[in-house]
């Protein structure tokens, strides 16, 4: 991750203030500009420090240079008619004077305009580039000046970035039902961040690895150099075999690691999509007036599913067993380092996602870029909304739905079932996440 390229923290210059090369232009007569300092430097020069150039813009240089090529080809022809004419032989060496001058100027003509015209070329091959992010990027790191007396190095046509599909350098691995969707779409706002569009599923389903890292490759999204590429599928965090898969994989080791109490409490909405699957042959209810008969199992009470008969929590029901962090959370410390996994607390993604993203801005060695103009709240919803500069987005009605009603006495339990694991959980990742104790 260090290795990651740092990217400047210094505002893009359309952004900057007032105070760039206009503040310290004079209105003077000739080719005369004064140019902040900070555009010899890096980015944190003082605005008032200035500096003189005195230039030439391109167009005079090359009327002036043909202005002599002119004078010099006219002499030229003046000085051979008199040298024939009188036999001199000091006018042969001055002919050759005067062809030597012509030369150089013919020749410091073609630079000029060759110069000027690979310049154009490169900025129309720039406008006209299709990778929109990586475009904004270069431009918050640029420290160009565009004013046609501004000192600009030989520009040749710029290489065009390639695109490429790469393994990702972060995965989010889970937990089901926690926001892993919410956390992705977030993180692609950033300009430096692809993502993969579904959920791959390599590491946890023996199908998709026998394919092969090709395989898992041409699932990602095509991305430029330097920017992230991320998937997320979150059973890898609770799939053991994810860890045998992993651990002889060469990849660049950077792994996301999002978490929530909520999915304890959530628990019953997943309980309704898993059993509309898992009972098929359940009764059927009442067709409406004019809408085709459809089988719609009814599901059966989360507290059946959630609590034994004896009373005591259902450990081997799937919601409870995953939602038993700290036994899947060891695994991956044996694997990865633990300052290679960021903890997320997804309640507080839910609350106010700007200050998650630039925890994770960080962790992954981004200049911040996602901030509270990338967000709105949805009554309707009751969850932020995504926005950028072209369109607004909620996430589909799958997430974010309605729950329905759990007995409290029934969450209490829940709740001081999860203390204790709770707590082991805690002291894995070193901090306390506060969830809720009764
Ligand atoms: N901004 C925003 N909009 C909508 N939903 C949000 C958002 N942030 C977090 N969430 C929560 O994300 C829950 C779905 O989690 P996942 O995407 O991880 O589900 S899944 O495991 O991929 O099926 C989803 O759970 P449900 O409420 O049960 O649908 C939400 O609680």
């Amino acid at each position: 991750m260090e290795a990651r390229a740092q990217m400047s923290h210094a505002p893009p210059l359309k952004h900057r203030p007032e105070g760039t090369y206009r503040s310290c232009s004079q209105s003077l007569p000739l080719d005369i500009l004064w140019l902040p300092r900070s555009s010899f430097r890096p980015a944190e020069g003082e605005l008032a420090d200035c500096v003189l150039v005195v230039g030439v813009s391109r167009p005079k240089l090359a009327a002036a240079l043909l202005s002599v090529t002119l004078l010099s080809l006219f002499l030229t022809f003046h000085v051979l008619y008199d040298s024939a004419l009188y036999s001199i032989q000091v006018l042969w060496m001055l002919t050759a004077a005067l062809l030597s001058v012509m030369l150089l100027s013919l020749f410091l003509i073609f630079d000029v305009l060759y110069e000027s015209f690979f310049y154009q070329a490169a900025s129309m091959a720039s406008a006209a580039s299709e990778n929109r992010k990586l475009m904004q990027n270069q431009e918050s790191n640029s420290r160009t000046i565009n004013h046609p007396m501004a000192l600009r190095k030989r520009i040749r046509p710029a290489k065009q970035p390639r695109p490429a599909r790469r393994l990702p350098q972060a995965l989010i691995i889970g937990v089901r039902k926690c926001g892993t969707r919410a956390l992705l779409e977030m993180l692609y706002l950033h300009p430096m961040v692809q993502k993969a569009s579904g959920e791959v599923h390599f590491f946890d389903r023996d199908e998709n690895y026998a394919l092969g890292l090709e395989w898992y490759r041409s699932k990602m999204p095509l991305s430029f150099k330097g920017q992230i590429t991320i998937e997320k599928s979150p059973s890898y965090f609770v799939t053991p075999e994810v860890f045998y898969y992993l651990r002889y994989l060469d990849i660049d080791r950077t792994y996301g690691f999002y978490s929530s109490s909520a999915s304890q409490l959530r628990a019953p909405s997943r309980t309704i999509c898993s059993r509309s699957r898992a009972l098929p042959s359940a009764p059927a209810q009442p067709a409406l007036p004019g809408h085709q008969c459809q089988t719609v199992p009814v599901p059966k009470p989360f507290v059946y599913l959630a609590i034994s008969p004896d009373g005591s929590i259902d450990v081997a029901y799937r919601p409870i067993a995953i939602s038993l962090y700290h036994a899947y959370l060891h695994r991956w410390l044996e694997v990865f380092p633990r300052e290679q996994i960021l903890v997320v607390n997804g309640d507080l993604l839910i609350e106010d996602p700007v200050p998650q993203l630039r925890r994770i801005e960080k962790f992954l060695g981004l200049e911040h870029k996602i901030g509270r103009k990338n967000f709105y709240f949805n009554e309707t919803k009751g969850f932020y909304c995504l926005r950028n500069d072209t369109t607004d987005k909620c996430l589909r009605e799958t997430k974010g739905r309605k729950h329905p009603r759990v007995d409290p006495a029934v969450v209490t339990k829940l709740r001081k079932f999860f203390i204790q694991h709770n707590q082991r959980f805690y002291d894995l990742v070193g901090e306390d996440l506060g969830w809720p104790e009764d």
